[in-house]
């Protein structure tokens, strides 16, 4: 299932009266499959971009498409995963990856057999009747992705899922996510400010300008291994990918 932003505007409406314009004809499209990252500045509409593809935001002027219709509310062909994993504490880890499915009303059983599969897709085997706390930060993170998919979205946003934890697991988690969403065949719009991590990962990079963000750079990576980041990152073109965002985002101006 395919996703397309159409000439995108969104604009808050802040305390002084005024408007915020967060992001500003916004253009890309995600093709079915596709892993896309789009990484820019802070504060440059990024969880914007996101919150109107999961159609908890409306457009103010265009149209956000996933396969072809326009969005117009929260729906079923999307899951959105977050930076913080929003397990809830008091369930355990099957019951946390069976939540989606309970509110949305799928039987006792069926449920059951979803979340384990998920379990083990996302190598948690062994750790259905543990509780959130009694996982490290990548496991819960794990569970989170394992949650998601038992929804089986077509499209699956990720909000900066890696950021909170340190480099060894980080690069652990992003080779574990990219095999199990491309073993899924999952359409996957990732927000990050990791630039490597978007080389690492992704079959394109949006490249956002500073608020309000627009798209300055739609960059296809072309190197072997998106499901297999490890694998990627021993490829000395990774670097050359790196520095040409590093470029386009000026951040050594920014430093000077
Ligand atoms: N619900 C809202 N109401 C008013 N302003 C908002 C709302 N959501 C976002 N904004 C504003 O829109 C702009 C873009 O925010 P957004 O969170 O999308 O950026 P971001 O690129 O994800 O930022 P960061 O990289 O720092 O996480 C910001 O100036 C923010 O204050």
């Amino acid at each position: 299932m395919a996703l397309e932003f159409r000439s995108v505007t969104k604009r808050f409406p802040t305390n002084s009266g005024e408007e915020l314009t967060a992001v500003k004809d916004v253009n890309f499209r995600v093709e079915e499959g596709e892993f896309v990252s789009a990484v820019g500045p802070s504060g440059c509409g990024k969880s914007t971009i996101l919150s109107m593809t999961a159609g908890l935001y409306q457009p103010t002027e265009g149209q956000v498409l996933v396969s072809d219709e326009p969005v117009t509310g929260p729906n079923t062909h999307v899951g959105f995963m977050l930076q913080k994993d929003l397990l809830l504490p008091w369930r355990n880890i099957i019951s946390n990856i069976e939540f989606g499915l309970e509110s949305r009303g799928v039987g006792k059983e069926a449920r059951r057999e979803r979340a384990m599969k998920e379990l083990k897709h996302c190598h948690l085997e062994g750790f259905d009747q543990q509780y959130p706390y009694q996982l490290s930060g990548g496991m819960r993170q794990r569970a989170a992705l394992a949650r998601t998919l038992a929804i089986d979205p077509e499209i699956i946003l990720l909000d900066e899922p890696f950021s909170a934890l340190d480099a060894q697991t980080k690069l652990l988690l992003q080779n574990s996510f990219a095999k199990t969403i491309a073993e899924a065949g999952k359409t996957t719009l990732l927000i990050t400010h990791d630039l490597a991590e978007a080389v690492l990962m992704s079959d394109r990079i949006l490249v956002l300008s500073e608020r309000p963000g627009t798209v300055i750079a739609d960059i296809k990576v072309d190197l072997p291994h998106r499901d297999e980041p490890i694998k990627r990152r021993t490829l000395p073109e990774v670097a050359d990918y790196a520095a040409q965002l590093f470029k386009l985002l000026k951040l050594e101006e920014k430093a000077a």
